[in-house]
């Protein structure tokens, strides 16, 4: 699908979509957690449907009871087939294969697209370890497992991603850890664990005590948690897409963004502060925000552990007045695309000029220039695109632009709900 996005302002009020980080780890919290789980304002992307046809896979039951709520309901981990399908959801197999280990029978886990090329050897050599036997295809997906996984004390890298362990957490709490520690050495996106913990407290599952993010700790005993067997939870609104909405009024007129939880604990709640420092006209309240344009000026972020605000803060950077800098380039090799590359690729078809010197990545901002752009299969590239697009000097034809729909499916149609002419 191509999608052409003409130049111009913005300005009127969206409501975010729910966030897809929020609504996999509550389906893999309501399985393992087992009995009826009501989910208000469930989420719709592509990954969030992956982790859905998971759990049904996995044994439990979906019901849509109407058309903000549906209910799951489960008995615990039973796989009719031996397939475990992830789409192009990154987060939903690193957290599923643990918890699919959990099962005493060999089962395969697969996917799609951008996910078949992603690094999954973690596993290779993290699941024995925990009475697994596990082969990925050298190092990619179909991954084979046999287990039933059994905790253990173990020693992990968090440096590629937090994934991992946020499965791990869930498949240790699944499996009634008791005096279990897992040590991880150089966590990045440390928010995403804070969410994954804070979820698993929603649902009354066993957590970990967290130690400074180096170990995280399942006590040999539990005080009895509180929280009633049928869980009635709300999807947050998500921060990440949301970033890409209040950029678009940074560059381009007055954007409102309803919906969304200033103390969540979302990692990409951090895109207020670039946006505070790039000078544009910031108002926050407990359930919106409001950005609005100002003269910009460029600005420094680290997005260690923030990483999927990169591309929307290249789209803020590339209308500042002058070279803005985000440090934590490492991060973004393995994601929907080499996030780095494809980022100075497409931007740089837009007359802006990125460059890249070990951790850090500088955007000069300056004219944008009308262009055809590509993707790349990348939703967060297509949606740093369209938004870019605003400011440009002529349309931006974005060519696979269905990508969106693994995070933001409505993205484009908000986008247009926003547009003055
Ligand atoms: O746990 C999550 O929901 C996610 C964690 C992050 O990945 P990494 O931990 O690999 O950085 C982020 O980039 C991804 O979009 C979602
Ligand atoms: C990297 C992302 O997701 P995942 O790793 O879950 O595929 C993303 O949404 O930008």
């Amino acid at each position: 699908m191509e999608i052409k996005i003409k130049p111009g302002a913005v300005k009127g009020t969206v409501m975010a979509p729910a966030s897809k980080s929020v609504m996999q780890r509550a389906c893999a919290a309501a399985l393992l957690k087992g009995g009826e789980t009501v989910i208000r304002n469930y989420g719709r992307s592509n990954d969030d449907q992956a982790a859905l046809q998971i759990i049904t896979d996995l044994g439990a039951t979906v019901n849509y009871t109407d058309d903000d709520t549906l209910t799951i309901s489960s008995a615990g981990i039973k796989a009719a087939g031996s397939v475990i399908h992830c789409g192009e959801s990154g987060l939903s197999v690193r957290m599923f294969t643990p918890i699919v280990a959990l099962l005493d029978r060999p089962m395969t886990i697969t996917g799609a697209g951008s996910l078949l090329t992603r690094p999954m050897s973690f596993w290779d050599t993290l699941l024995p370890q925990l009475g697994v036997v596990a082969a990925s295809d050298k190092g990619c997906l179909p991954l084979q497992v046999q287990g039933p996984l059994q905790p253990a004390d173990i020693h992990i890298d968090g440096g590629l991603s937090s994934q991992f362990l946020t499965g791990l957490l869930f498949a240790y709490a699944g499996a009634g850890a008791s005096g279990k520690r897992i040590v991880v050495e150089g966590l990045k996106s440390r928010p995403y664990v804070d969410l994954t913990l804070k979820i698993m407290k929603d649902f009354g599952l066993p957590a970990p005590v967290n130690q400074q993010y180096e170990s995280f700790y399942f006590p040999e005993q539990y005080e009895k948690s509180d929280v009633p067997r049928k869980v009635d939870f709300t999807v947050e609104a998500d921060w990440s897409s949301a970033a890409m909405l209040m950029v678009a009024g940074a560059i381009a007129g007055s954007v409102t963004v309803k919906g969304l939880d200033v103390f969540s604990e979302q990692a990409d709640k951090k895109v207020l502060e670039a946006l505070q420092d790039c000078g544009c006209h910031l108002s926050i309240q407990v359930d919106e925000v409001t950005v609005r344009k100002n003269n910009l000026k460029p600005f420094h972020f680290d997005a260690t552990h923030c990483p999927d605000l990169f591309p929307p803060l290249v789209a803020l950077a590339a209308c500042c007045a002058g070279t803005s800098v985000i440090e934590g380039v490492d991060r973004l090799v393995h994601k929907e695309s080499n996030r780095a590359l494809t980022l100075q690729e497409e931007f740089g078809k837009m007359g802006i000029t990125i460059t890249l010197q070990d951790d850090k990545m500088l955007i000069k901002g300056g004219a944008i220039r009308g262009a055809v752009v590509h993707s790349r299969h990348d939703h967060r590239i297509a949606m740093a695109c369209a938004v870019a697009a605003l400011a440009a000097d002529g349309p931006v034809l974005i060519e696979a632009a269905e990508a969106v729909s693994k995070s933001y499916p409505r993205f484009f149609d908000d986008l247009e709900s926003l547009a003055t002419a």
